[in-house]
């Protein structure tokens, strides 16, 4: 949990992931897919930030552009205090092991020809000196550690079910004792019986060896219960990013509002039951976004500014940083409370109050 100076573990500055289109029989270059397009947010250590927004809003992108697993379009990513944006793959190797990822998918994630032993101690070979002995005394650590039973060491990965085998997934990503985990959509592969097991093993590590966490994922019902803050994203950009209380409780942006209307509210002896508001029109094309407010072409509350400039990020009440138009003129009006925007620096995003 945060204690009351968190520090910034994870510092992430107008990042810009954009993969290039090439057309033609010459394959030329002819445009770009633009799955993030300026994205600015903090993490503290220790806490959990939740990634939520539509299918092909960006979300893996920005978890993979974090470690560095792709090539950045543009935008600072720093881990730890070191700025990694560019770095070669050479120059990352010192980095890779405080910063890790545990998959969607743990069957596909796991290499079906080595045995659970072999796959958790894959890391250890690549990074550290440890001999084999001392390699097997951290791979049944790890394995106590993800409830994983000793006995099961010398067995391959297709005779465990869904979350064992995301156990395992987890052994190994630990194995080098992260700072970091981007876990992106680590229980949308797994039975709903077993998914509630594998988030409590998550937040019970990250206790116990104080992680921090990118959480990835299409379940907001979920996110509420792991995340402490929680960053909405739409069409490659950061719509909202609020304590988690104060997104569920009463969304600002107008997209975020939509997204969490579907939600069931935690407390079923609520007073006013929030209405189900559903979008008209698709998710725009990323290769193609819309001039102004990528959210522009969908919003209920559109304005004429929306059309033609993009808004920016901006603290709107403490702790809660919305880009939106809308929001803005509302409160310009005094109408919602909170107090009137002040502009702030795209590494100030996510500061808490
Ligand atoms: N390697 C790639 N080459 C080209 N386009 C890509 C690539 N990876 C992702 N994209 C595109 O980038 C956009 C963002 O994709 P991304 O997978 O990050 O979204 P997402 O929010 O994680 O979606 P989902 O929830 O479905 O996983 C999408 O339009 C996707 O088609």
């Amino acid at each position: 949990m945060l204690d009351e100076s968190p520090r910034k573990l994870v510092q992430v500055e107008d990042l810009r992931l954009y993969f290039p289109i090439h057309t033609g029989v010459l394959r030329r270059h002819t445009g770009d897919v633009k799955a993030v397009d300026g994205v600015s947010f903090d993490i503290f250590e220790g806490e959990t930030l939740g990634l939520v927004g539509e299918s092909g809003c960006g979300k893996s992108t920005v978890g993979r552009a974090l470690l560095r697993l792709y090539d950045l379009s543009g935008g600072k990513v720093r881990i730890d205090g070191t700025d990694i944006s560019d770095l070669s793959v050479g120059e990352l190797r010192p980095i890779r092991p405080k910063m890790q990822m545990v998959f969607q998918d743990p069957q596909a994630s796991l290499n079906p020809r080595m045995t659970v032993s072999e796959i958790i101690g894959e890391p250890l070979v690549e990074h550290t000196d440890l001999d084999a002995a001392g390699r097997q005394a951290r791979v049944l650590e790890l394995m106590d550690q993800v409830g994983l039973n000793r006995i099961f060491q010398n067995r391959f990965p297709y005779e465990f079910s869904g979350g064992q085998r995301q156990r395992i997934g987890i052994a190994r990503a630990l194995a080098l004792n992260p700072k970091f985990i981007v876990c992106d959509e680590p229980i949308a592969a797994l039975d709903v019986s077993i998914q509630a097991q594998v988030v409590n093993l998550l937040e019970d590590l990250q206790d116990k060896l104080g992680l921090t966490y990118l959480f990835i994922s299409h379940d907001l019902s979920m996110v509420r219960h792991i995340a402490d803050r929680v960053c909405v994203m739409y069409l490659g950009r950061v719509a909202e990013l609020s304590p988690r209380d104060d997104l569920y409780a009463n969304p600002l942006h107008p997209y975020a509002k939509a997204l969490l209307s579907a939600v069931p509210e935690a407390d079923p002896n609520a007073e006013t039951t929030r209405q189900r508001i559903i979008l008209k029109g698709d998710v725009p094309s990323p290769a193609n976004p819309p001039k102004g407010c990528a959210f522009c072409t969908r919003c209920p509350e559109v304005e004429a500014i929306c059309k033609t400039e993009a808004p920016a990020l901006r603290e709107v009440a403490p702790g809660r940083h919305v880009a939106c138009h809308f929001v803005e003129i509302q409160n310009r009006a005094g109408s919602t409370g909170p107090k009137k925007p002040e502009a702030i620096e795209p590494n100030q995003q996510g500061e808490r109050a």
